[in-house]
């Protein structure tokens, strides 16, 4: 059974792109189901309100709870799962994408940055699981960049959307440590050599010599995810020299 994406919007054309190349194909093969969906169908007024003035005053305007309730009653079945993309929500992972990849239906609320009537997301948790997660420490203008990134994610893991290209073992994440270097012909390109470790043919030292980029860059960029890592003796002595 397709898994489902509805994502509810007040830029439907901003999700074009998740109807084009791999993803649009996934969908035509019936691997996913991606549905968007414009919040202001849901508007009451002429002008088609979608938000108001903040109580208790400062920048920006909220979203209103009476349009997205009308909306989320429609687009939320019981049981699925309600994803609000926010920069003050828990972080969103592999994990989590792994997580997702398990559901059957998706729904995302596409937010502007100042947020949604905090009372839509505690109505909506009297019926159905929601979670708000963000994707990164950044400002955004709305949840919908967010909502792709996530769906992308979500999506590569289901069985057959990439083909039998998808790696199985999760690319930079595997053993966490970020993946080095990779290079592809010529092996001389504007007078950059590729390391000939890579043409020797001697896969121990090839495997060796990955291990050991993957190592000095994730101390250089990630030092972080070193703790997290399995490291062996050589790889200590790696990070010591
Ligand atoms: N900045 C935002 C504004 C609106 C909706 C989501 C975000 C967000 C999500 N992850 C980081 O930022």
């Amino acid at each position: 059974p397709p898994a489902r994406f509805d994502i509810v919007t007040i830029f439907p054309e901003y999700l074009e792109p998740l109807r084009a190349s791999l993803l649009g194909k996934a969908s035509a093969r019936g691997l996913v189901e991606i549905r968007v969906h414009n919040l202001r169908e849901w508007t009451h007024d002429v002008h088609r309100t979608v938000d108001d003035a903040p109580y208790g005053g400062g920048p920006g305007m909220v979203m209103k709870p009476d349009v997205w309730g009308a909306a989320l009653d429609d687009v939320c079945p019981g049981g699925a799962l309600l994803v609000v993309p926010s920069p003050a929500g828990r972080p969103f992972s592999q994990a989590t994408a792994q997580r997702w990849a398990k559901e059957r239906h998706l729904v995302f609320a596409c937010g502007r940055y100042e947020g949604i009537d905090q009372r839509v997301i505690d109505d909506a948790a009297r019926r159905m699981r929601v979670e708000e997660v963000s994707i990164g420490d950044y400002v955004l203008i709305g949840g919908e960049v967010a909502t792709m990134v996530m769906i992308e994610s979500v999506a590569r893991l289901r069985p057959g959307v990439l083909g039998n290209a998808h790696s199985h073992q999760d690319d930079s994440f595997s053993d966490g440590l970020l993946e080095g270097p990779s290079y592809t012909r010529p092996h001389s390109w504007r007078g950059l050599d590729v390391p000939e470790v890579l043409l020797s043919g001697d896969h121990m030292r090839v495997d060796r010599w990955r291990r050991e980029q993957s190592l000095l860059r994730t101390a250089a960029r990630r030092p972080e995810l070193l703790e997290s890592a399995e490291l062996g003796p050589a790889d200590h002595a790696l990070l010591a020299e």
